[in-house]
Formats: C-alpha cells, structure tokens, sequence
C-alpha cells in the first residue's frame, strides 16, 4: 500500500489541497517578481568611504530608532543633485510623468494629467541615486541600529529593491481637481505600507501582489530640490506620535537632503507645493 493510501481520506484531501495552494503561490510569486512587483536580490555594496557610505554613528541609530525617521543633510552633492534632477527633467520631457500633450481650444498644448509619480527601474543619473542609498543600507548594516520597537528587525535580511519612486509634485497652474489626490501637489498623512495588511479586502491575487508594500522596512526620501525657499510649501511633515495629529515636525525639501523613516509606522505627508518639487523615493526591505 503506497504511503498516500495510508492516510486518512480526510488528510489526503487536505494535504492535496495545500499542495495545490502551494504550487499556485509559487506560481503568482514568481509572476510577481517577474512583473518587476517583487523586490529584487538585495546585494549591499561594500563600505567605500564615499559621504552615503560612511558609517551610520551610534548617535544617529538611537534617534532614528526613538524618532522613527531622521534627517541627513548633504548626502547628495551639489552634482549628484543636478545631475538627477537632470535626469527627471529628461523623463519628464519624454511625457513620462503624463500622457502626450493636447491642443486646448485656445491652441495651447495641455496633458490631460497632472505630474505625479513614476517607478522606474535602471536610469542612468538616477540609479546613482539607488546606488547611494544602497550604499547607506550598508552602512546601516554595519551600525548598531536595532530596529524599532516591537519589530522583528534582522539586519541580514534588508535589501534594496531595484526599483526606485521618481516624483515631480505641483508646479502647475491648473491642477486637475478631478484626479486623485496623489496627482495634486501633496499627499495625505498615510503610512508607507497602509492597505497590504487587510487580507481578506485584498484576497489572494491581492495579497500575493501587494507583498513588496508589506516588505517595506525603511524609506528613503531624496530631495533634489535647489533654491528651495520658504514660500514653496512642500515640507514633508512627520507625525512621531502615531497617527495623532498633536504633533508633527514640517522638513523642508531641501536639495541633497535624504530623510529615512519608519515605513510601517511612521505617518507622514507633503503639505501643498508651490513650486515644483523633485524627490526620490526608495524602499529598504525585510525579506
Ligand atoms: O515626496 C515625499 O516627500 C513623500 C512621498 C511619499 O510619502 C510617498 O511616496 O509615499
Ligand atoms: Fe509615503
């Protein structure tokens, strides 16, 4: 009698059943990853002594620990600043941040959407970006950093993913009201991971396809902003205490500036911008 013969008729169906569960996991994973949806292997870069791979102090891992986020200024340079905020004006002038232009009744061109964000995989200037932040996961990885509290930090498993955010926000003379919010010039307070967690509003496809939310650890926001003024607005603003709006710390966008934050729990989210405001985001995963 073979072993599947053995087990109860009850067992065997389960055992089938979750196998095929399996196999279609694997299955939508591997889709996942092969969309790009998935995060990437995360080789760190070796320490090389540059200002984004200098070692994260001890000072800086209890304040980003006890904070949830902290500010870094200078981790680009002047170049490095110029040279993606460059590279986004290029995406931009290839509509990447919205469909082709129309001609409006008083002959002028208009896109039919607002600029927004993009995601975007290998892109000259910009993957220099990555590669810093990259290298700044390393240096994490080589601190003392702890995690937060009440999480499950492992510095082996964090990673970059290949991808990085893109985003040029306000700046334009009419934004459309009728677009969703993150088209306007600012976003709503949220958390970097809201709405991967609800498994049964997701249900399974959803689930599988919304894991990479789900991995995010940390964020790294770089602003690429030069001559950024007062009057601009576009601060991001950060609120520690959870979800209470009591208190919040307004962060300008300064050019070179990177802010890392909690990406599950910090609630944060960019108040109206005059001008236009050029940042990068990417995503340190647990995985
Ligand atoms: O651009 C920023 O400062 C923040 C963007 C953000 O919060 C996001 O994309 O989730
Ligand atoms: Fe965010």
């Amino acid at each position: 009698m073979s072993w599947l013969a053995r087990l109860p008729p009850s067992v065997t169906v389960d055992r089938v059943g979750v196998a095929a569960a399996i196999a279609g996991c694997v299955g939508l994973v591997a889709e996942a990853q092969r969309q790009g949806k998935a995060p990437m292997n995360g080789s760190l870069p070796a320490k090389d002594g540059t200002a984004a791979g200098r070692v994260f102090t001890s000072k800086q891992c209890r304040q980003l620990e006890q904070d949830g986020y902290i500010v870094l200024d200078n981790f680009l340079s002047k170049q490095q600043v110029q040279e993606a905020r460059n590279a986004i004006q290029t995406l931009d002038d290839n509509y990447q941040f919205r469909s082709s232009p129309y001609e409006t009744f008083d002959g002028k061109a208009a896109s039919s959407r607002t600029r927004d964000r993009v995601i975007i995989n290998r892109s000259g200037n910009l993957d220099m970006v990555r590669m810093q932040i990259s290298a700044f996961a390393r240096s994490l990885v080589d601190s003392d950093f702890k995690g937060f509290p009440r999480d499950d930090y492992d510095s082996t498993s964090l990673h970059v993913p290949s991808q990085m955010q893109v985003s040029i926000c306000g700046g334009l003379e009419t934004p459309n009201p009728d677009e969703e919010e993150s088209t306007h010039n600012f976003y709503h307070k949220h958390v970097d991971s809201a709405g991967a967690h609800n498994f049964f509003e997701l249900g399974v496809i959803g689930w599988i396809r919304s894991q990479h939310l789900r991995q995010r650890y940390l964020t790294c926001l770089v602003y690429l902003n030069t001559d950024w003024k007062e009057g601009d607005g576009g601060c991001l603003r950060v609120f520690p205490n959870g979800e209470s709006e009591d208190s919040y710390v307004d962060i300008a966008p300064l050019g070179g500036r990177m802010v890392v934050l909690s990406s599950p729990s910090l609630f944060h989210g960019v108040l109206p911008t005059n001008a236009q405001r050029y940042a990068c985001a990417a995503w340190l995963a647990l995985a």
